[in-house]
């Protein structure tokens, strides 16, 4: 079978696990990486010495005619580099968030889709075994009528920690832009319903080493008037961290113990739970691999249902909805807000 040849732009941290997944995939072949980061580079040659593919510039990188290009770039540079693809007509897998705001995120979406190319988003977690396994329990009606969650993220992330991405300590919403986001796009992925009206509140503890809010309260009312509270921190005081997420309905609860492992099923009434067998999963790596053969999937003209761009401008105006309705201190509309910003319903 043909190899469909990537570039990989932006090799750091997350780079680093694009640069394996890409390059193991019997599918693909990672023709060239492009970072203008010296460091970036000498840490991914002495992490991943078995991986050898060339380093050039963005120009150069494009001008070897690949199929497709991956962006592991920060947000900031994401709408001119989609640009320069689509320009091309190259399919782009990028990552998330599109952009920082939802004007540049929609424009990104634009340009891919005036052009004609497939422009894919860096939703991994949606390809994580658990996430799979509560999808197929909730909307397979296991827990009948969902009423109402809760979403716990606690975590202290050492942002001045080396080999992790700095931007974050200076951008504006830290937490929701580049972590929440994640958790809010899952929520839409696994009830499969919309959020109608939320309230949040976005704030910043005295000691934290964020410039802005590294921490988000939300209270968000679904469609099929589901509730879901949520709270997410990067500034626990300690290295304490936990991920638990409970969904409870008329016929049973899921609850969920880690991001990336442990699900239990209670029936309604019961007294134990049933664990849910999942497939063991590299972190960030393997569900990183399920989101990539869905894309090359799209690429080839064969059945996905890769994350689009298009898709992510919902869960934009999601994420953006927690930052405005915590600005505004009052409960907002979402279809309204999303109507505001320009978002077709
Ligand atoms: N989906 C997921 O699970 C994860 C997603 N991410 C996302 O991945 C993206 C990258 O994050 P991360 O790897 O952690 O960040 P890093 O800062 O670690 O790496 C980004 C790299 O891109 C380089 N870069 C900056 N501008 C350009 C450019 N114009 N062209 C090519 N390279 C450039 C940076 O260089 P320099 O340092 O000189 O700026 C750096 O080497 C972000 O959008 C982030 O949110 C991150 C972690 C996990
Ligand atoms: O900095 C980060 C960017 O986003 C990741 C998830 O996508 C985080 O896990 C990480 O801490």
């Amino acid at each position: 079978m043909s190899q469909l040849k990537v570039v990989l732009v932006g090799l750091g941290t997350r780079g680093r696990h694009w640069a394996r997944v890409i390059a193991e995939n019997p599918r693909a072949r990672l023709i060239a990486g492009v970072d203008p980061s010296a460091d970036s580079v000498s840490i991914l040659r002495e992490k991943l010495p078995m991986l050898d593919f060339p380093v050039l510039t963005f120009n150069e990188a494009l001008a070897l005619q690949p199929d497709l290009v991956v962006l592991s770039t920060p947000p900031s540079v994401h709408l001119e580099q989609i640009t320069a693809c689509a320009e091309r007509g190259l399919p782009v897998l990028c990552e998330k968030p599109l952009a920082l705001d939802f004007d540049t995120a929609r424009a990104c979406v634009e340009v891919a889709e005036k052009a004609g190319v497939l422009l894919g988003i860096g939703m991994n977690f949606r390809y994580l075994e658990t996430t799979r396994a509560a999808r197929e329990i909730i909307q397979g009606g296991r827990l009948g009528q969902v009423g109402f969650g809760r979403i716990n993220y606690w975590r202290y992330r050492d942002g001045k920690r080396p080999l992790l991405n700095k931007y974050p300590l200076t951008m504006e919403q830290p937490m929701l832009l580049e972590q929440s986001i994640h958790h809010l796009d899952l929520a839409r992925f696994i009830y499969g319903v919309e959020v109608k009206k939320l309230w949040a509140r976005t704030t910043n503890p005295p000691w934290s080493m964020y410039r802005s809010d590294a921490t988000v309260a939300a209270w968000l009312l679904f469609e099929n008037r589901f509730e879901l509270q949520y709270f997410g921190t990067w500034m626990g005081t300690n290295s304490k961290n936990e991920f638990q997420w409970r969904t409870d309905g008329s016929a049973g609860m899921l609850f969920q113990r880690d991001i990336f492992r442990g699900l239990e099923y209670w029936k309604a009434g019961a007294a134990e739970p049933e664990e849910i067998e999942l497939a063991p999963q590299e972190d960030f790596v393997d569900d990183t691999r399920g989101l990539f053969d869905d894309f090359l999937k799209a690429v080839r003209g064969e059945p996905s249902t890769y994350p689009s761009g298009r898709d992510h401008l919902k869960t934009m105006v999601l994420t953006l909805g927690c930052a405005e309705s915590s600005r505004q201190e009052r409960m907002i509309d979402l279809l309204e807000y999303g109507r505001q910003l320009g978002m077709e319903s």
